[in-house]
């Protein structure tokens, strides 16, 4: 299986490229953030004075059931990932991040390297991840290419 998708359904992505680059067997998604389809943020709430409160779990809860739903576009899913690469803009938030992604994964999961960055594309995006997934088998004769 070769070729890129953008998701119907899926929040847009902000320029020109796919959420999944599929190539050699795998499915490589994009940089993942909790933006949902109309472009509110799971996690980034404002009271009525504007007062914004973010969240790192529920953002890292979302972007996880984001990247489930782009992996099954293409027949796969959260237990095919073989490496998680994780963008977090304040290191405090490693404490919640890691906490939530233990509710998807253990040590037989993927790969992972967590990093602080300067920035976001928006500011009340606390994590954005990408992963690759290794496609499953969808024939008998080998793996899919
Ligand atoms: O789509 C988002 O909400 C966040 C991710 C954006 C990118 O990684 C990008 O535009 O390259």
């Amino acid at each position: 299986m070769t070729g890129a998708r953008v998701v119907t359904g899926k929040a847009t992505p902000r320029g020109r490229f796919p959420h999944v680059k599929l190539a050699g067997g795998f499915a490589f998604v994009s940089g993942t953030s909790s933006r949902r389809p109309d472009n509110t943020i799971a996690g980034a709430e404002a009271d009525a004075l504007g007062t914004t409160t973010l969240d790192i779990r529920v953002q890292t809860r979302a972007v996880l059931k984001n990247i489930g739903d782009l992996l099954r576009e293409v027949g796969a899913d959260l237990g095919d990932i073989v490496s998680a690469t994780t963008y977090l803009v304040n290191m405090n938030d490693f404490g919640g991040y890691n906490e939530v992604y233990a509710e998807f994964f253990d040590e037989s999961g993927p790969a992972r390297t967590t990093v602080a960055v300067h920035q976001l594309p928006h500011p009340h995006l606390l994590i954005e991840m990408q992963v690759v997934a290794l496609l499953p088998d969808t024939t008998e004769e080998g793996p899919v290419t």
